[in-house]
């Protein structure tokens, strides 16, 4: 007979101490533990481990554990018990976590014992879902997990979808992953056509093929994307850009669900889901006349919002070390890690041209640059470091170095928005040395 497997733990905590501490003893007790020092890891390995449950710390470097909680149940996964680590006094926030459906808590400083048998208690009551399929394909950040979330609803039911977003937000990778999620493994079509880059004259034997000898050079009959994607997915990008005499066509088709080919008679029926995307405004190109009313409510019965890159910090890194990473395989090199100044200079940067920009930056910096950790001006080819002070109107040494340990302290707490402990965290020093050098530089602790 099998022995019964070790149940599986996941312990986040920066801490090192506290961490080696709670490991050893959960290792003599029998238990497979990992431990994880960020938020932001432990939420990937929660998508994908199968854990019995989770002990984690509430102070974490990147983000806090009760965030970290919030986040997994926003997601679609459906998370293990977790048991918190409350720091001394903030009993008010332990209860506010058991509300919000934490299994248990212990307070700091807690009797290690008390901790394993409400642990083994959590353990016994509780079986770990099977790993997550996928695991946020669309980034960290509530908004797009609730996306995400939306998509997984809409692959089952819905036919028709609107996606609406800046360009580079990432459309067509919605629409593709509603497709992969509707198949379920199975093959079945995905034709995206750009609505804008066809000319006029062209669109409707593009959109619904033609028949042989429907006009000079139709030599064969040919199938339109509608019969192209029968049984999958349509992508009709830049739908604003739609001539106006083809909506009505367009409309009818969607709504009958057939289509003539240009030259044809017969009416063909067509199985798909038709998705639409644009970074028009629709709602004014319907006021202003170019853009078909009745069209506009056809394809706007779901929409799906894409925030700007900048509107969803939580998920530039994210996307820059996904990418890093495959960039990294794909030339073959050493994996790359981006310095503290590179993720500063990354999350300070506006993005206009969304993913699609951030994407570009990684590749071209993987492969102009040879080193293993990137640095900002790999990153970005007119880096100039603000948080530099300008050398001659600074007086002496000591002045310099002041003004830029100033600077550095300031960047550093306005990325972490005020956090205090997480702002020392990146700076690599204690929190009360932290607080030391804001009163000693004169810098206010944001309320
Ligand atoms: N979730 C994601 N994971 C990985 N790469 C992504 C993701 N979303 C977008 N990208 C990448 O970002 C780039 C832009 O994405 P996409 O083409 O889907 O944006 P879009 O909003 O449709 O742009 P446009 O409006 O210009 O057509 C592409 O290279 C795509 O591969």
């Amino acid at each position: 007979m099998n022995p019964k497997p070790s149940p599986k733990l996941c312990l986040v905590e920066d801490d090192e101490i506290m961490g080696e501490s709670l490991v050893d003893r959960f290792r003599l007790e029998g238990f497979d533990i990992e431990w994880h020092r960020r938020a932001a890891d432990a939420h990937r390995a929660i998508g994908r481990q199968g854990y019995h449950a989770v002990i984690s710390d509430i102070r974490l470097p990147d983000f806090a554990g009760d965030i970290l909680f919030a986040r997994l149940h926003e997601s679609a996964i459906e998370p293990p018990p977790f048991l918190f680590i409350t720091g001394h006094g903030s009993i008010e926030r332990a209860v506010s976590l058991l509300k919000a459906g934490a299994a248990d808590y212990v307070t700091k400083p807690f009797d290690l014992d008390d901790l394993v048998l409400k642990v083994r208690q959590l353990c016994r009551n509780h079986a770990p879902a099977p790993p997550a399929p996928v695991s946020h394909p669309l980034g960290l950040s509530p908004a797009m997990q609730r996306v995400e979330a939306t998509l997984r609803r809409l692959a089952t039911h819905a036919s028709t979808l609107l996606i609406t977003g800046e360009s580079g937000v990432g459309k067509e990778h919605v629409a593709q992953l509603l497709h992969d999620m509707a198949c379920a493994g199975r093959e079945r079509p995905f034709v995206a056509v750009n609505c804008g880059a066809i000319t006029e004259s062209l669109i409707e034997a593009e959109l619904f093929g033609h028949e042989r000898g429907a006009f000079t050079g139709a030599a064969r009959q040919r199938k339109g994307v509608f019969e192209q994607a029968h049984g999958g997915t349509l992508f009709l990008d830049e739908i604003g850009d739609m001539p106006f005499a083809m909506q009505v066509k367009l409309l009818r088709a969607m709504q009958d669900r057939r289509i003539v080919r240009v030259g044809g008679e017969t009416a063909v029926p067509v199985d798909l889901r038709i998705i639409c995307a644009t970074n028009q405004d629709l709602r004014a190109r319907v006021e202003a006349g170019t853009f078909r009313e009745d069209l506009y409510y056809r394809i706007n019965v779901v929409h799906v919002r894409i925030p700007l890159l900048r509107d969803r910090p939580e998920d530039i890194l994210w996307f820059a070390r996904r990418f890093l990473r495959e960039f990294s395989e794909l030339h073959g090199g050493e994996p790359r890690t981006l310095s503290p100044a590179a993720e500063h200079a990354l999350l300070a940067y506006p993005w206009p041209g969304n993913l699609r920009e951030l994407r570009h930056c990684i590749e071209r910096a993987c492969v102009l640059c040879g080193a293993a950790e990137l640095q900002p001006p790999d990153l970005f080819e007119d880096w100039r470091d603000d948080r530099l002070p300008d050398a001659r109107a600074v007086g002496t040494l000591d002045q310099y170095i002041r003004e830029c340990e100033r600077r550095y302290i300031e960047g550093t707490l306005a990325h972490c928005s005020g956090h205090i402990m997480q702002a020392a965290a990146h700076l690599g020093i204690s929190r009360k040395n932290l607080w030391e050098k804001m009163k000693r530089l004169g810098i206010e602790a944001a309320r």
